[in-house]
């Protein structure tokens, strides 16, 4: 293979793209169309945005494209008001009140004999890698502020009875319709502010300037803080100790939202700077792009590997893996299938030591968006915990600390089983039978919960 070097730079296409998503960095996304890009067939590297994978359709699983539909929308009025809202018979049942009968925690976790808490970090590492749905902007889906003053506000309704909640309402944003900003026409669509493909972009960013921001500019190499750690982020996105404390930085904004999570990114900038780094001393006639974009084809290429020989087989099994062939995801996997991880999630942050024997387990609900444990040092420990214990069955049940005590923070918490349900609703994807239809499976009328509960709900 030759390695030509284009300077993306010098490429008139590629700074008209460049200039646009500058202007729209740090801001609110705009939506890009295929008539929107220029591609240079014999630019070496794929672009940070994903934009010119396919020549023909050069939007194609770029970032700011709107999300794909593997079925139709299920809107009540098919335009864009979530089915919940309706009058009509067809009314649902709050997600909370799902959330109570079917994904409560079971009294004992069942563990997976084979699997390892890595193959949940993985998941929840690689669906960042794919997908992150923008909200509306100006709003956090975390925020549970309980005012009601936008249409695009999409509260959950919590049942008078509930055991853990004694306020009646949890606030919930509506992801960011495609369709007002003219992405698409009709039908409310969401947006995808990620590249689709696994192409490393949680941890160059999904732009070109937030790659720029990522790179220290010589060497081909990422930013670090100097000493092995994620550099500082200018932004206000987890728990700070002091005026002087800083989140962390990565290519993805959710680095943040969790040690183990962020031990994940942390890995992956090392690794990138440990292949750069070979590279600029066996090729040193190569410059800091050649270095850092031959380096990025590398490590977006372990993703991909370990994805597809490591973490597939584990979720879909041998059989299925050979029946589709290593087929990659497909469309409206974000927001259905892909969040079964959630019931893997476990209650604990946990550390061990070089035997790995468990030397602390961290309550889950002290770690939300605190990045204080990995920059203290404990990334080994972390990482040794995570291939070392076994990860909890992949199954309807979430976690407490997930479904009770998400981002818990001055006594307020959401559920994440009931934030996936409404977010299915806001996205309007349509029922569970719809979906067994469409998998050749036969019609369900009752979910067997051994709870007694949501017999006729299948709807
Ligand atoms: C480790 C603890 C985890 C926490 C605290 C967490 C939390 C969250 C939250 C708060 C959301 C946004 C919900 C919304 O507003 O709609 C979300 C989305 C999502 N999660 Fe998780 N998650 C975790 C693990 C996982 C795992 C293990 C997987 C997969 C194996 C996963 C896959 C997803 C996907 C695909 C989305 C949708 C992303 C998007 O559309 O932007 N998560 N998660």
């Amino acid at each position: 293979q030759s390695y030509v070097v284009h300077d993306q730079q010098d490429d008139p296409s590629r700074k008209t793209m460049a200039d646009k998503r500058m202007k729209t960095a740090g801001r609110d996304v705009e939506c890009l169309t295929n008539l929107d890009i220029k591609c240079n067939p014999y630019h070496p590297y794929r672009t940070a945005d994903g934009s010119c994978n396919n020549l023909q359709h050069p939007a194609w699983g770029a970032s700011s494209t709107a999300q794909l539909r593997l079925l139709g929308n299920a809107y009540d009025d098919k335009i864009g008001s979530p089915r919940t809202l309706s009058v009509s018979e067809n009314a649902l049942p709050s997600p909370r009140q799902v959330s109570n009968i079917v994904h409560s925690p079971s009294n004992r976790t069942r563990y997976n004999d084979k699997l390892s808490l890595m193959v949940m970090q993985w998941g929840q590492f690689l669906s960042h890698e794919i997908i992150l749905t923008s909200l509306v902007p100006g709003t956090s889906s975390i925020s549970a502020g309980h005012s009601i003053t936008s249409i695009d506000c999409f509260p959950i309704e919590i049942p008078e009875d509930d055991k853990h909640f004694d306020t009646r309402c949890m606030g919930m944003i509506r992801s960011k319709s495609a369709s007002d900003i003219g992405c698409v026409e009709d039908a409310r669509e969401q947006i995808n502010q990620a590249t689709s493909f696994i192409d490393a972009s949680n941890v160059y960013g999904s732009n070109d300037q937030d790659q720029i921001n990522l790179r220290t500019g010589f060497g081909g190499l990422l930013r670090t803080d100097g000493s092995d750690m994620l550099p500082a982020s200018n932004k206000n996105n987890c728990i700070k100790e002091d005026k002087d404390d800083e989140c962390l930085l990565a290519g993805d904004t959710r680095v943040n939202v969790l040690p183990s999570l962020g031990e994940m990114h942390l890995l992956f900038v090392l690794e990138h700077n440990r292949i750069a780094r070979k590279l600029a001393l066996m090729k040193r006639f190569w410059d800091d792009e050649t270095v850092f974009q031959e380096t990025r084809k590398i490590v977006a290429a372990e993703m991909q590997h370990i994805t597809y020989v490591g973490f597939l087989p584990c979720i879909l099994g041998a059989d299925t893996m050979q029946k589709f062939g290593l087929k990659p995801t497909t469309p409206d996997v974000g927001v259905a299938a892909f969040r079964f991880g959630h019931s893997q999630v476990p209650h604990t942050q946990g550390l061990s030591d070089i035997c790995y024997k468990v030397t602390e387990e961290i309550k889950m609900e002290t770690q939300f968006h605190n990045p204080h444990l990995l920059r203290n040092n404990y990334a080994d420990e972390l990482s040794r915990w995570l291939v070392s214990n076994k990860a909890p069955e992949s199954d309807r049940f979430l976690e407490k600390e997930v479904r009770d005590l998400l981002f818990l923070r001055d006594n307020t918490s959401l559920d994440l089983a009931s934030i996936n349900i409404q977010r299915g609703r806001d996205h309007g994807i349509p029922p569970y039978n719809d979906w067994r239809r469409w998998c050749n499976l036969t019609v369900a009328s009752h979910f067997n919960t051994n709870h007694g509960g949501l017999v006729n709900h299948t709807q």
